[in-house]
This record gives structure tokens, C-alpha cells and sequence, in this order.
């Protein structure tokens, strides 16, 4: 079996006649923490959306499971991102619903044969995963930024994705709770063998979590490195080694 759950080949990302990005190839196993990185603007987010299916490729696949995603017609590409799951900055809860509610939406869309009973059992257990017990009958605006970003990845996790999508997770942060939201990724990945793919800045979480990385370049708009990180830090190109070493002595305290 194919070992990469997803797969870009020759990918253009972009918007309609505008390339953001051309000639991406990499592939993002079961179970790794994959980290695209590069400069503002390089396009982190346009990619990302051409990875979870909002945007389709100017050219090239996107293969989910061995299966070219855009190939296929609405119905099964719906299909397919069930099986997706996405934390977005704000974590796009529903201010007017408790988070049990907030997580129970996607539940009652999916899986209609669930009691009310049950998709509230759900979303509890989905709390709990991470870090918030508990806390089914609060609302967003009863929560920190952390605990949002949180529940947002509670109602991502509501159908049991194959692969978890996070953009900036932590944004708006403090350290600490950038820290820990660092640990829940690491502990999903392992207790849930999901594949985590993370657009970040933040240096100290690249160290932390990152299995293989990306780098994205903003001048030649494609990407420049691609491997484990100790293979970028001791051979990536030089402007990938600058970028991952800014600030290394506060990284090593980290
Ligand atoms: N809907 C859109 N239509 C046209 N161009 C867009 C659209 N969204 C983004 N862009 C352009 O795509 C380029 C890449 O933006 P993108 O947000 O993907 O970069 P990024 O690497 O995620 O940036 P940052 O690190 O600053 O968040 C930018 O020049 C942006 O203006």
C-alpha cells in the first residue's frame, strides 16, 4: 500500500490565471507532523487550500489515498473530506452555541442515525481529547484564545479524521499556550496515528512538532527544501538554514 495518505504532484497553486506557487511534489505519510513554512506571502494558506479541497489545482493532482481528489465529481470529493479535518484561526465556532452543540453540528450532518443522546456523548469525549472536560455547556465567548483554539480542534476532530489541517494555530497565543497546543498535536498524532499538516511561523513549534517540512520560496515561488528537519538544519539550502536558525539561542531554551 502506498505509505503517503496525501500526494501533490506538479502541483500550480494559484488563482485562476495568477501562480502562487508552481512544481510542488511531496507526499505526507500516516502519522507525521508535515510543516510548510517560507516567508509571508510565499502562499502556505493558498496551498493549504488546494490540499483540503476549497481550491482546485491550476495544474497537477492532489491525491487522497492513491485517489486524484479533483478527478472526481462533487458527490465523492465531499466524501472524501469527511475524512479531512480543519482547525482555522479563530477555530470558527458558533458564538450562539454551547461547544457540545458547536461539535455536535457536524455529527448531526453526517450521521443522522445518531440519538441526540449519543452525538452529545460524542462531543464530550472529543472535549475531553483535548483538555477540556467538562466544558459542554460553555460558550466561545466564556473561553481564553487557547481554550477556542481547543474546542475548534474538538469539532474538527467530531467525524475521526485521517488527517488534521492547521493554519497558524498559534496565532495569539502566549508561549505557553502555543506550548501546549504543540503537545495536544503530538499526542493526536500518536494516540490517533492522524496525519498533521501545520502552517506555521513559529520557530520554537517547528522544533517541537515537525517531522518532515516544507519550505516554500517567495522568489522563485516554488519550494527550495523538503525532508526531516535535522536534514534541512544541517543541508538545507542556505536561506532555509537562515530561516531555521534565526534566533537559536532563545530556540535551545525553548
Ligand atoms: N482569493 C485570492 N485571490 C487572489 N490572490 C490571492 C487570494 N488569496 C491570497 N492571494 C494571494 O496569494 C499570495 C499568497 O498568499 P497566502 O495567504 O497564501 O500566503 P502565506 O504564505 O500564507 O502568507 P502569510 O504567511 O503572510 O499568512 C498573496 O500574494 C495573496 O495576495
Amino acid at each position: 500500500m502506498d505509505e503517503a495518505l496525501l500526494r501533490v504532484e506538479n502541483l500550480s497553486a494559484g488563482y485562476g490565471r495568477k501562480v502562487i506557487q508552481h512544481d510542488l511534489n511531496f507526499a505526507i505519510r500516516r502519522g507525521e507532523v508535515f510543516v510548510v513554512m517560507g516567508g509571508s506571502g510565499c502562499g502556505k494558506s493558498t496551498l493549504l487550500r488546494h490540499l483540503i479541497g476549497l481550491q482546485a489545482p491550476l495544474a497537477g493532482r492532489v491525491l487522497f489515498r492513491g485517489e486524484d481528489f479533483w478527478a472526481n465529481d462533487e458527490d465523492r470529493r465531499a466524501s472524501l473530506q469527511r475524512h479531512f479535518g480543519v482547525l482555522y484561526q479563530n477555530g470558527a465556532l458558533w458564538s450562539g452555541m454551547t461547544l457540545a452543540e458547536n461539535i455536535a453540528l457536524p455529527l448531526a450532518a453526517y450521521h443522522p442515525q445518531l440519538s441526540r443522546a449519543e452525538r452529545a456523548e460524542l462531543a464530550a469525549l472529543k472535549l475531553a481529547l483535548v483538555g477540556l472536560p467538562g466544558c459542554d455547556g460553555l460558550y466561545p465567548a466564556e473561553l481564553s484564545g487557547g481554550m477556542r483554539k481547543r474546542a475548534g480542534l474538538a469539532r474538527a476532530l467530531a467525524l475521526d479524521p485521517e488527517i488534521l489541517f492547521f493554519d497558524e494555530p498559534s496565532a495569539g497565543l502566549d508561549p505557553l499556550s502555543c506550548q501546549a497546543l504543540d503537545e495536544l498535536i503530538l499526542e493526536l498524532r500518536d494516540s490517533l496515528g492522524a496525519s498533521i499538516v501545520l502552517v506555521t511561523h513559529e520557530l520554537p513549534s517547528i522544533y517541537r512538532v515537525a517531522d518532515t517540512c516544507l519550505f516554500l520560496d517567495n522568489r522563485t515561488r516554488t519550494q527550495i527544501a523538503l525532508g526531516p528537519l535535522r536534514q534541512l538544519l544541517d543541508a538545507g539550502p542556505p536561506e532555509v538554514q537562515r530561516f531555521l536558525r534565526r534566533g537559536e539561542p532563545a530556540l535551545q531554551r525553548a
